[in-house]
């Protein structure tokens, strides 16, 4: 499929630490689509912003390591860090093509190649694996869509499921804890979140950010309550290879707990968020398939709504 979508301009989103101050929006930036470096840097921002995003359970954040124990904030920042090229490499292999076999081998070499400059940046910790695929597919789908405008979610999610469902011609014959994990489980995993166009995304965390915030809860708490919304159903196979099926179960129902218990803002949903990280903890679980889906859930509302928004979110972190 071609990029047909006719989008305005995406102007760049002031925001907050920990990356260096960004350039505001020039007038040149309007009436064009993102380009590379600046989907790359969305890229790049949303994992750093995930990655900080606190409290979380069970997850690095900036209360320490949750169940984690060869990862930290500082390993996952350097870890985002090192994967802007990454990024922006998949954005300019995407750019003028449409999704197609040639296309998904040369983005799954540059895939490949983020995924070892990850493990040189963390020392051999995998911080961002599912990210780089989960991410790093939107980042081509939101090229080839072209212009970006607030209605062009599903058509960026669209794009990237196309290419996802290309066999990857060069794949070296993996045995991955997400293959064991869907032998065993019969889950589909993050190859499915894919193929499937991000139902994770368009279905759930975009929805559940806007829900949030037109609650009227604070940003933070916003992106906290929709981590857990995506918990909630989300097959996430880092829980499952960790510690079975008690420990999906565990994450969903807790996650489920939290918001219907008010959300992460309230008192009470609060302590259902501390009761679900100490199972997790004590399950040595941790949702990092459903911590992706976050960041590539605000991947896209940097792309397609900060514009539109007329007031973009400001938040300390
Ligand atoms: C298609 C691939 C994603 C490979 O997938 P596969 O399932 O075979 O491999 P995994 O290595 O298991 O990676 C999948 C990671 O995706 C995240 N995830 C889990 N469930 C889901 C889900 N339902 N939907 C979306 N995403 C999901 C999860 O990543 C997070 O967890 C990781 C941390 O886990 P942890 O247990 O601490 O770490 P490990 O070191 O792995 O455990 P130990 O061995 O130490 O015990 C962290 O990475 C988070 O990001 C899963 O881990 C894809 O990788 C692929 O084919 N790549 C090739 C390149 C390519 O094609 N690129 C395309 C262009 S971008
Ligand atoms: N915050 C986080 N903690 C642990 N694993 C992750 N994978 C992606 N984000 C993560």
């Amino acid at each position: 499929m071609s990029a047909t979508t006719a989008c305005a301009e995406l102007a760049c989103v002031p925001r907050a630490a920990p990356r260096a101050s960004q350039a505001a929006p020039s007038a040149a930036d309007a009436n064009r689509a993102p380009s590379d470096a600046r989907l790359a840097r969305f890229a790049v921002d949303a994992l750093l912003e995930e990655a900080h995003l606190t409290p979380k359970p069970a997850l690095v954040d900036r209360r320490g390591s949750g169940a984690h124990r060869d990862l930290d904030l500082a390993v996952m920042t350097r870890s985002a860090l090192a994967l802007e090229p990454t990024f922006e490499a998949l954005a300019r292999a995407s750019r003028n093509r449409a999704p197609s076999v040639p296309l998904r081998a040369q983005l799954a070499q540059i895939g490949r190649a983020g995924e070892a400059a990850m493990m040189r940046a963390t020392g051999g910790s995998n911080a961002h694996r599912g990210a780089i695929w989960i991410v790093g597919l939107l980042v081509a789908g939101a090229t080839i869509c072209g212009n970006v405008q607030a209605s062009s979610a599903a058509r960026i999610c669209d794009l990237g499921a196309q290419i996802a469902c290309f066999p990857d011609r060069f794949a070296p014959s993996a045995d991955s804890n997400g293959t064991r994990v869907r032998d065993r489980y019969g889950v589909g995993g993050a190859r499915r979140e894919a193929q499937d166009g991000f139902p994770h995304v368009i279905g759930v965390g975009l929805p559940a950010l806007d829900a949030a915030r037109q609650r009227g809860v604070d940003e933070n708490a916003a992106r906290v309550d929709t981590l857990l919304a995506i918990m909630t159903s989300l097959d996430d196979t880092c829980l499952l290879h960790r510690a079975g099926w008690p420990a999906l179960t565990a994450a969903k129902r807790g996650a489920r707990r939290v918001l219907d218990t008010g959300g992460s803002s309230t008192a009470s949903g609060r302590a259902e968020l501390d009761s679900l990280e100490r199972t997790l903890l004590a399950l040595n679980a941790s949702p990092g398939g459903a911590a992706d889906l976050l960041a590539a859930t605000l991947f896209i509302d940097k792309l397609v709504r900060h514009r539109t928004s007329g007031s973009p979110t400001t938040w300390n972190i």
